[in-house]
């Protein structure tokens, strides 16, 4: 390699590496890196690419030839001497003759090209980010010097592409965090070690009622009411980098016009070259605020309502002097000094909920609240949540932390209505809470113990249950501690009557009717029903049988159900009396209930309900589904 007189001088070669490439970056650096690099050489061309792999293509970063910039220079990479450099990983070298080498190189003869000298520039990984080339019209022999002043050249020019990648990098990720900042929320304040607001986004802006710039350079206690910048002081002092801290609603935010609104605030701390900074995440819980003591004045007035009703209908009283109510009674009263747990079991509309009130005010916990779930009414997802309460997003839809209602009874008495309905998973759950007084809400590793009086209904019979292996069995001997029966309104015998006395009276005073005592006749119409739905059905009956009479005395008759009066027949006094579609329903479904029993339970065929009925037996099984008649 005959070497120019110019490169011979290695000081200067090493000044033109650096001059002109010093204080540039970017595509003026490589401008001055190609034209120092060719004069260096004393080379026609010299260049430095981008290595675009999608396409397979060289790009040009700079293209110093013949003494002038080429702008724009693409060109692809199969066939070239380029592809060597790529392929190979390594500096290549061609001293002379390169057409012959890479005929099918239509630059090359272009340019009238004759030697090359090219190298792969890597990026920290290893993966080639592109290359640098000197080409030559005359031969280019070997010289060790000029290829390490080449190489030199190559490693200055991949330390800018490398600069210039995380260059890129950095832009993108700053797009995307800007990009966030802008589509939150929530407001978004960053502050320096100072508490000083270096940040704000738009959501901020809107909140804070000032436009960025101008909170750009803005103290906390600006924008933090009395003596929340020092609280936030102490918070922020407190946390260390990569922290977080809630803080629910201790903070008080000032607005442009001083106006104030009370702020939940997620807090963090991050570093960055040494200097402490902090994001605040702000939201506006006015609205919360007003909802919550919505829900609260609502829940007060349900409350009263539900008093009121409770004077209205008597239900505060359990009423009945019966054996079974009088020893009802007292187990209850003995049982509610005491904290243990009570089952209550009985048929649907016994009262079941009634004792639960009655062993909650008769205890020392009565000041305290009597908190009811019903474990059969809430879906099955929702159950923990409601038992145990859930932190702020511990799952989809979870917007904000709520209490459960094991906390809410802290105290006094949680009454477990319909507890035979409890999924097997959260029996374990609920065991280890009436075991151990405590429990985490969803989303929380936080133990939270709370003191609880458990009082647990059901018309199931939870020993079958645990027998097969639907009810835990250690959950029900928990349960079982003291055990209360309610008995069925047919075993109270003059209760029924003393019951519907008590009703009549009560529902008359607000429809504003009066009404005379009931006459025997009803009494033993009352006494003789079965009663499947209890005091319930009792109510029904009694409230029915009020509207459908006109005269002070009730009409039981028609108001009873119809598998306990008689079908109205022609020959009645009132058999004109227009019957509602409800009685209708009733006079079908007891028929029908007739012709399964007259049939025994055979629907089709000769000896068929459907033959008795005279109907087929299609139009017969529909009007059982749709009156509800089970075989
Ligand atoms: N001894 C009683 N004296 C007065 N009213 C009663 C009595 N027992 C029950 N009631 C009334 O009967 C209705 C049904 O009672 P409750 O809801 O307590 O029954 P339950 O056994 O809990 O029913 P379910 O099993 O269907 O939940 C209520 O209106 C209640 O006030």
């Amino acid at each position: 390699m005959t070497s120019p007189a110019m490169a011979t001088d290695d000081t200067r070669a090493l000044r033109l590496v650096i001059e002109g490439t010093v204080a540039e970056t970017g595509s003026e650096f490589f401008r001055a890196l190609v034209k120092n690099l060719a004069e260096v050489m004393g080379t026609a061309g010299a260049w430095v690419t981008e290595y675009l792999p999608e396409t397979n293509r060289l790009r040009a970063h700079a293209f110093w030839l013949h003494g002038a910039f080429l702008d724009h220079f693409e060109h692809p990479i199969p066939d070239t001497p380029c592809e060597a450099v790529l392929v190979e990983r390594k500096l290549v070298h061609y001293p002379d003759r390169i057409v012959d080498l890479y005929p099918d190189d239509p630059d090359l003869k272009t340019l009238n090209a004759v030697s090359y000298l090219g190298v792969p520039l890597f990026d920290a990984a290893g993966e080639i980010m592109g290359h640098l080339a000197v080409m030559d019209t005359k031969p280019l022999p070997h010289d060790p010097r000029l290829v390490s002043l080449f190489e030199i050249f190559a490693a200055r020019a991949a330390a800018e592409c490398r600069r210039l990648q995380t260059e890129q990098l950095l832009r993108a990720r700053e797009e995307q965090v800007s990009a966030l900042l802008e589509s939150a929320m929530d407001g978004i304040v960053m502050l320096d070690s100072e508490l000083k607001i270096v940040r704000a986004n738009p959501a901020a802006e809107r909140l804070f009622a000032y436009e960025a710039k101008d909170l750009i350079g803005q103290e906390a206690k600006w924008f933090l009411a009395g003596d929340c910048a020092r609280m936030l002081d102490g918070f922020t002092r407190d946390l260390a980098a990569g922290q977080q801290r809630w803080i629910p609603s201790q903070l008080t935010v000032l607005r442009a016009d001083r106006s104030r609104f009370p702020a939940e605030v997620t807090l963090s701390c991050f570093e960055r070259r040494g200097d402490r900074f902090f994001t605040l995440i702000l939201r506006n819980i006015d609205e919360r605020l007003e909802a919550e003591q919505q829900i609260a004045r609502l829940s007060s007035e349900a409350e009263y309502l539900r008093d009121a009703l409770a004077e209205e209908s008597g239900t505060g009283e359990l009423l009945g002097k019966s054996r079974g109510m009088l020893e009802l009674k007292a187990a209850i009263q003995q049982v509610a000094a005491t904290d243990a747990t009570v089952l209550v079991n009985g048929e649907t509309g016994t009262g079941k909920e009634l004792v639960a009130r009655a062993v909650h005010v008769s205890s020392p916990r009565k000041h305290k609240p009597l908190i009811r779930v019903n474990c059969a009414a809430i879906p099955g997802t929702l159950i923990e949540s409601e038992f145990f309460g859930h932190e702020k997003g511990a799952f989809t839809g979870a917007v904000a932390k709520r209490e459960g209602r094991f906390a809410l009874a802290d105290g006094g008495t949680l009454f477990l209505d319909e507890v035979g309905e409890l999924p097997l998973d959260l029996q374990a759950k609920l065991l280890r809470v009436l075991q151990e007084g405590e429990f985490e809400p969803l989303g929380s590793a936080k133990t939270q113990k709370v003191d609880v009086r458990v009082v647990a209904a059901t018309n199931r019979d939870l020993s079958k249950m645990v027998a097969e292996g639907t009810f835990r069995e250690d959950l029900y001997y928990r349960l079982n501690v003291f055990p209360l029966v309610v008995p069925p309104l047919r075993e109270r015998g003059q209760d029924i009557a003393l019951l519907a006395s008590s009703y009549q009276e009560r529902f008359a005073k607000r429809m504003g009717r009066r009404v005379d005592p009931l006459h025997p006749e009803d009494v033993r119409r009352l006494t003789a029903h079965e009663w499947p739905g209890n005091i319930r059905e009792l109510q029904n009956v009694i409230e029915r049988a009020l509207i459908l009479s006109p005269c002070s005395r009730i009409d039981l008759r028609h108001a009873m159900p119809v598998t306990a009066v008689e079908i109205p027949a022609a020959n009645e006094n009132d058999a004109t009396r227009v019957l509602t579609a409800t009685e209708l329903a009733e006079v079908e479904r007891a028929n029908l209930k007739r012709a399964l029993e007259a049939a025994k339970g055979k629907i089709a065929g000769k000896d068929g309900a459907a033959t008795l009925v005279g109907i087929p037996p299609s139009t017969f099984s529909s009007r059982m589904k749709a009156l509800g008649i089970e075989r």
